[in-house]
Formats: C-alpha cells, structure tokens, sequence
C-alpha cells in the first residue's frame, strides 16, 4: 500500500508537503469501516509524513479513505489509486455508495470502531439526497448532499477539535447570522486525542462564490480597454462594500461567542517574531523572499513598536474571496473557519484583531485582479487596470467594514500593513507548495508593501 500511496499522495491538490525534503509515508492505523458495492471493502487510513520545514522537522497527518475493489468500476476510474495483487485502491471519498453510508451514520449516531458519528443536538438530517464531491480539491474534501448539506473531511489532521466546527456550532448557538448551520461531527482519535475528522453544514443552495464573482467582474474590466472599474458591467464595489459590512458583523459575533481581550505587549512582541520567523523560513524557500527579508522584517519590526491598543478576538484565521458566498438570503455567508491550514492548531484557535482577517480580504481582492496577469507579458495597460480595481474593491470593503464596526480598518496602517504583508508570505509558501505558477502574485504584493506605507491603498 505504501508504494501505491507514495506515488499518489503527492500529487493530490490538498497535499502539503510539496516542494519539501520529507521522509516515507507511515501507515498509523487502518479501521475497516464497511463493504460497498458486493465487492469492495473500505477503510480509513491514518498516515504520517516527516516534513522539514526551513530545516524545522514536522509530521504532517493524513486521513485516507481507502477503498479496495477487485475491479474498480468505469464510475470509479478518475478515483483510481493503483493496484495491489488482484485489487484496485481508490480515493472512497469519490464513491456516492460511500458519502451515502457517511450521511447515514452522521443521522444515526453510528460507532464504528474508534469513530464517533454525531448528528447536532436538535438537528434532522435528509439522508435521500445523492452526495458528490464538488470538483474543485481545496485543502479538504467536500461532498454536497443534493441542495441540503454538505459534508467537508478534513484531509490533514491536527490532533484535537477542528476550529469550524468549534466556531459553527458557537455562532450557531448565539444566532449569528452569515454563517451555515452545523449538522453534526465526525470525531477519530489521533495521536490519542478526539480529533474532528468531518463536519456536516447546511449547503446553500443557488449561492455564488465571491472568488467567481470577483474574478470575473475583474475580467469584464480587462475586456473593455476604454472604461473605468466604476463604468463597467460587472463592477463588484457594491458587493464589496456589503461583504464588508458581513465580516464586520460575524467579528461582532465572534467576540459575543469566545469574548475579547487586549493584546499585551507581550504577545504582541511574540506575535511579531513569529511574523519574521515565517519569513526567514520562506526565504529559505524562495530567494526573492531572501532578497526582500530586510525590509520585511523592519516592517514587522515597526509593528511590535507600534503602540496603538489592540483587541483581539476569535477570529475567521484564513479570510479570502473563495471562502465567501452570495447566497440567496441574507446577503454574504462566509465560510471554513479552520483558520491558515499550514498552521498548528494553537495559532489557529488563539485570539487576534479582526485586522488580521481583514488584510486577508485586501490581499484577496489584489488576487482576483492579479491573477489574470500571471504567465502574460509584462503590460502596463492591463496591470494600471488590475491595481485600480484592487483600489476600488479594497476601499469599498474597508468603507462597508467601518460603517458597522464604527471604525476604520485603515486608520492603523502600520498594523494593516503588517498583517498583510505577513499574509502575502504564507502566501509565498502555499503557492510554492500548491501552485507554483502564482507565486509572483503575493511576491508582487510583498514589494509593493515594503515600498509603500502600506494600509491605504
Ligand atoms: N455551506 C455551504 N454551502 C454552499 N457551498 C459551500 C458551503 N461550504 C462550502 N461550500 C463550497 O465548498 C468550497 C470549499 O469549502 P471550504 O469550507 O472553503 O473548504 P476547504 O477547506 O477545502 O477550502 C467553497 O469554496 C464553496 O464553494
Ligand atoms: O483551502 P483554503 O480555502 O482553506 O485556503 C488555502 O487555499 C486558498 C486558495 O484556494 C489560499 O488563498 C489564496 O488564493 C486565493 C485565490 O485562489 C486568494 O483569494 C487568497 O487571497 C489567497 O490567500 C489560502 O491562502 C490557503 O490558505
């Protein structure tokens, strides 16, 4: 199985370790879960990576669900791991026999060796409605029930309670709005801990995702080489203005559910080395980072002597356009609170000032009007329209953010900036990682940062 594996784990879109020195695939555990389709026996398969990172030796963990098949069905074929004797592994994730059997131990409550399924207290689960994989592989996978729920399975696992569940069911119980209804957990024991391994939500139905929209108001810009952003069809200002005005109001529920608190100088000292750590380990990585570092760290050094009070809250932890929906009712939803995936899962649960999710924002909207650029020809013309929409969207976002908050994000540039420019690093990272080809896009934004005094762009 490891041979098989060793060839297939890599190549799989939310596989982390690309790009780095690791060590062989270890087998964990393996729990026989059920037999599908007369023939074919499933399981889920726990495994191990040593990783090293910027010289940093980590273990990164995977949950496999692994079906077994003496002759994998056509149906089947682009799940296809490889064969072993006389069967065919293949990823189980994409077989609808099994998403069926998930959705109906969720709605039961099964246990199936060490697994707790558990349906939310209250909750019904529609258990007819057919489940797919959606096609786009993010870090995770994530299989939609008909037009009801879906279910997202973490691929890799950090022992101990995934942060979206965790903040699903704390907004949930408070009655915030903008976020889906959790409808129950998929709870393993990893490295001896109760570890999520899956969470069922409501879906919603007829939504469309900001990433698209955003992206292709950006592209409806470049289509027409006369007008401005604001002349357009497809200008998106609007809705930026609004989604600001909904990731204010989920910051005010965040802090209603896991309370607040000042950012000491302590911890802000703290927070700014780890900022300037994760950039030297990038650099590490890639050059133009080593060749920038300099005033990357002044900038994060300027932050730790910034004297402006923050309050720190729960908070989003991985904020961008395709982690938003305009859905049908009640404007924007936002979504996957598990924070930076790379990360571990104490940084991912601690408190930070919402500035940092809203950087995450500014960032993505320089994303969508990027991204179309990266593999062109340099082109002055196509590039003054991409920072203007940028402009324009990042603006509208702040303008609609500060009419709830009652603040203005960019009145604290320093921070703002800051946080930024530590995005577009980890940024730098995940690129190398998962797709090599737009890492000049956050590389772009990390010499514009250290040339510009950051926030009010
Ligand atoms: N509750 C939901 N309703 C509708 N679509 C959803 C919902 N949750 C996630 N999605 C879709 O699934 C995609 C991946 O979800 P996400 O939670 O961001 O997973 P990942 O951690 O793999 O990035 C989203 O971009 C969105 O298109
Ligand atoms: O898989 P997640 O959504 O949890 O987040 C990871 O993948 C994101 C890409 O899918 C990545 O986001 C980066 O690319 C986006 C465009 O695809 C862009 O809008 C974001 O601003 C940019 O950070 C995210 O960083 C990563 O954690």
């Amino acid at each position: 199985m490891i041979g098989l594996l060793e060839h297939w784990l890599p190549e799989q879109r939310w596989f982390a370790g690309r790009g780095r020195e690791r060590g062989p695939i270890r087998v964990v555990s393996r729990t026989p879960v059920a037999k599908v389709r007369g023939d074919a026996e499933v399981e889920l398969v726990l495994l191990e990576i040593d990783i090293s990172v910027g010289g940093t030796p980590t273990v990164q963990r995977y949950q496999l669900w692994l079906g077994w098949h003496p002759w994998l069905p056509q149906i089947l074929d682009h799940a296809r791991i490889g064969s072993a004797g006389n069967w065919t592994a293949y990823d189980a994730l994409h077989d609808s026999e099994v998403s069926a059997l998930l959705l109906q131990h969720l709605a039961a409550g099964a246990v199936v060796g060490d697994l707790r399924f558990e349906p939310e207290p209250g909750t019904v689960i529609d258990t007819t409605a057919p489940g797919l994989p959606i096609g786009a592989e993010q870090s995770n996978t994530s299989i939609v029930y008909g037009q009801s729920s879906i279910l997202k399975m973490f691929r890799r696992l950090e022992p101990g309670p995934n942060p979206d569940a965790e903040v699903h069911r704390a907004l949930h119980a408070i009655g915030g709005k903008h976020v889906a209804t959790p409808l129950g957990t998929l709870t393993g024991i990893v490295d001896g801990v109760d570890t999520t391994l899956g969470v069922l939500m409501t879906f919603f139905a007829g939504s469309a995702e900001g990433w698209a929209m955003a992206t292709t108001s950006v592209r409806d810009l470049m289509a027409e080489g006369d007008l401005r952003a604001d002349e357009v069809g497809g200008d998106f200002a609007a809705e930026s203005l609004r989604l600001g005005k909904a990731v204010a109001e989920v910051h005010a529920d965040l802090a209603t559910a896991f309370g607040t608190a000042e950012l000491t100088d302590a911890e802000r000292a703290h927070l700014a080395a780890g900022m300037a750590e994760s950039a030297k380990a990038t650099a590490l990585l890639v050059p133009e980072v080593e060749a920038a570092l300099e005033p990357v760290l002044e900038t994060f050094a300027r932050f730790a002597a910034d004297p402006t009070p923050l309050t720190v809250q729960r908070i989003h932890g991985d904020l961008h356009l395709g982690q938003t929906l305009r859905v049908l009712v009640g404007g924007w939803a936002i979504l996957d609170f598990e924070g930076e995936p790379a990360k571990p899962l104490a940084y991912r649960r601690a408190l930070y000032s919402p500035l940092k999710d809203i950087a995450g924002m500014l960032r993505s909207f320089d994303y969508a009007a990027h991204h179309s650029l990266v593999g062109r020809a340099p082109d002055g013309q196509h590039q003054y329209r991409a920072t203007e929409w940028a402009r324009r969207n990042r603006a509208a976002f702040c303008e609609g953010y500060a009419s709830v908050a009652g603040s203005d994000p960019r009145d604290h540039p320093a921070v703002l900036a800051a946080f930024e420019l530590d995005k577009a690093v980890y940024e730098v990272a995940y690129e190398y990682g998962h797709r090599p080809a737009w890492v000049p896009i956050p590389l772009q934004a990390i010499n514009r940062l250290i040339t510009s005094n950051g926030g009010r762009s």
